[in-house]
């Protein structure tokens, strides 16, 4: 249970300024509605038999009311409840209000984290656990965690309200009372809370895993089906879901468990306290002891339960909490983050060249670097290839290149201008076409121009899509407004493919860095593809990497990597010269 007080205290600390004392004015005002509540019911008690018996009314502190007055207590009691509900409704609407907007907070600064986090970090997380994190957890945190424990203090003043009714009758069975509830209450959050907190835990590791391993299976549904792994697949996400299931249902179950237990519990009070009484004063001192505690009982059992809830909630949900705590925290210290370098430079506006003088790389945590001592000079307007066996490093040099990575050590210049100094500027003018160009379901000009707004300028679209030779999309159906379906699903790959290149060219790139980005098509629309890009050649800036040799014949530089190092580099006729294993390559390739 401390844990839990601490992680909301800690949860304070990274909410908007203000979410705490509003929590405090919330849960007391909560509290005030239950005093209402117990003050409303204790009028009807008081009101209800001297009206059915004909006798005068008599309240405390007021003494014996007139007859007259009967009428305006009848009308009291009706206004405190309708106060109370309309009071109730309107606390909760704004309540609800106020939390979802911490929820919307917290969520967008997680989605801030994420978006600032470094590329090694970010390239690393799943599309469940960036879910998780951003939507999910907070949401949890609001209607698991924080809710429910606001609901604590008002319960827990009708319980004392309840309990001090009691004390003030008879002091003897109150204490027996107040002894035996916390016995059972203490318990109670003992044994419930407790396994509450484990399935708490369980849900959000197996769920996660399950919805991990699905999204895994639709990336590679077409391997899956082929070598019949769907059923494989449906074991095992099965197998996560019956933990996450099964976890899910012991909340639900310890939930309704404390209602029964403290009805039981009730029964077990009549006897103990039944039983004392009778030791102290016999049989009509027993009577009066059991007939008060059932009295104070029927309202102290509910709201015990009500605590008893909130805590299984909140120990279920905790595990989520503490995943907003963490992240939170993270990125308000830093940690992980990749601060985004603001232009100190400004980017020459017709650049002569690209240099990369010794530049070294290490991702975090590794203990060798991937690239070392990497130069070479990309003059503007020509083509680069960077080729090299499988994990030679090919990929992280590109992440250099584009800006989304930056050097352990060495220096990368435009003209003059050190890289990260024009980090911005540079990544708005460099186009990227990665091996399988990621679509979404949305128009072919919203996937060029890479909104999810309509704030594109048509006539750059059209132009894109005729540059990558795809003008025929923009021709048909609706035109460049047609939506090319989830996953670009209604147009072939090779379309998929040109339609990434219409996307790079979009933005007007100095430099247009492919990744193996016509290794997908077939040859015909491959040379069209490097047609039309042989086209663009003196205007744009080609750096590729490439296993196909024949891609690069005419390129001016090719750069062997291995091992992150340079082995070779000059024209395609050089390396063969410099590297055996290139020109190894270049024979089987028959280009020799
Ligand atoms: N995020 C990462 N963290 C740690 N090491 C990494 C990471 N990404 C890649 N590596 C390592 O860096 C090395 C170079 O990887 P890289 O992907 O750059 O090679 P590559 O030449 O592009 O390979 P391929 O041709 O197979 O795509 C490999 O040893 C790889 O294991």
């Amino acid at each position: 249970m401390k844990s839990i007080w601490t992680t909301l205290r800690k949860l304070f600390t990274v909410l908007p300024e203000g979410a705490k004392s509003y929590y405090v004015r919330y849960s007391i005002a909560t509290g005030l509605l239950a005093i209402l509540d117990t003050l409303a019911l204790a009028l009807i008690v008081l009101v209800v038999t001297p009206l059915a018996s004909g006798k005068p009314i008599e309240l405390p502190l007021l003494g014996v009311m007139p007859q007259n007055a009967t009428i305006w207590i009848v009308v009291a009691i009706c206004v405190l409840f309708i106060l109370k509900g309309v009071f109730a409704v309107v606390l909760h609407w704004f309540a609800t209000r106020r939390f979802a907007r911490y929820e919307l907070y917290v969520g967008d600064q997680l989605f801030r984290g994420y978006t600032r986090a470094s590329w090694e970090k970010r390239s690393q997380m799943s599309t469940a656990e960036v879910t998780r994190v951003v939507d999910s957890s907070m949401a949890n945190t609001n209607i698991g965690f924080i809710l429910p424990l606001s609901q604590i203090p008002g319960n827990a003043l009708t319980f004392v309200s309840a309990l001090a009714v009691l004390v003030v009758a008879q002091p003897f069975t109150a204490l027996i009372a107040f002894v035996y509830l916390s016995l059972v209450s203490a318990f109670m959050l003992f044994v419930v809370s407790r396994r509450s907190q484990r399935a708490g835990r369980n849900n959000r590791k197996y769920a996660y895993r399950a919805a991990t391993i699905m999204t895994e299976m639709v990336d590679a549904l077409k391997e899956v089906v082929l070598r019949d792994k769907l059923d494989e697949i449906g074991r095992v996400v099965s197998k996560n879901r019956s933990v996450a299931t099964r976890a899910r249902a012991n909340i639900s179950f310890l939930g309704i468990v404390p209602k029964y237990a403290f009805e039981s519990a009730l029964i077990g009070g009549f006897l103990i306290i039944g039983g004392a009484a009778y030791l102290r004063g016999g049989f009509s001192e027993a009577l009066v002891a059991i007939s008060l505690f059932a009295a104070s009982g029927f309202r102290m059992m509910p709201a015990m339960n009500a605590v008893q809830a909130s805590f299984t909630s909140a120990a279920a949900n905790q595990v989520y909490a503490q995943d907003v705590i963490r992240e939170l925290t993270d990125l308000r210290s830093g940690t992980g983050i990749q601060e985004e370098h603001q232009d100190v430079a400004e980017l020459p506006t017709g650049p002569q060249s690209l240099t990369l003088e010794n530049v070294h790389f290490r991702y975090p945590g590794a203990a060798d670097d991937v690239l070392s001592n990497v130069s070479f000079k990309v003059p503007f307007g020509s083509s680069l290839a960077i080729v090299g066996p499988s994990g030679s490093g090919k990929s992280t040099l590109i992440d250099l290149l584009l800006g989304l990575s930056v050097p352990t050590s060495g220096s990368m210049r435009i003209d003059g201008a050190e890289l990260r100094d024009v980090m911005r500027q540079w990544r708005n003018r460099v186009g990227y076409v990665p091996q399988r160009v990621a679509l979404f379901d949305a128009s072919i000009a919203q996937n060029v121009a890479l909104t999810w707004e309509s704030d594109y300028d048509s006539e750059r679209v059209i132009h894109a899509l005729q540059r990558a030779h795809l003008g025929e999309l923009a021709d048909r159906g609706a035109g460049i407004e047609e939506r090319v379906g989830e996953r670009g699903a209604s147009i072939s790959g090779g379309q998929q493919q040109r339609l990434g290149i219409a996307r790079a060219l979009y933005s007007d790139p100095f430099v247009m860095v492919m990744d193996e980005a016509t290794s997908a098509l077939d040859t015909a629309t491959e040379n069209r593809v490097t047609e039309s890009m042989r086209e663009l050649q003196g205007e744009v800036t080609f750096i590729t990497v490439a296993h196909r040799l024949a891609t690069i014949r005419e390129y001016d530089q090719v750069c062997y990597l291995d091992r992150g190092e340079i082995l070779g580099n000059g024209t395609f006729e050089e390396v063969v010269e410099q590297v055996p294993e290139f020109r190894l390559q270049a024979e089987l390739a028959g280009l020799l």
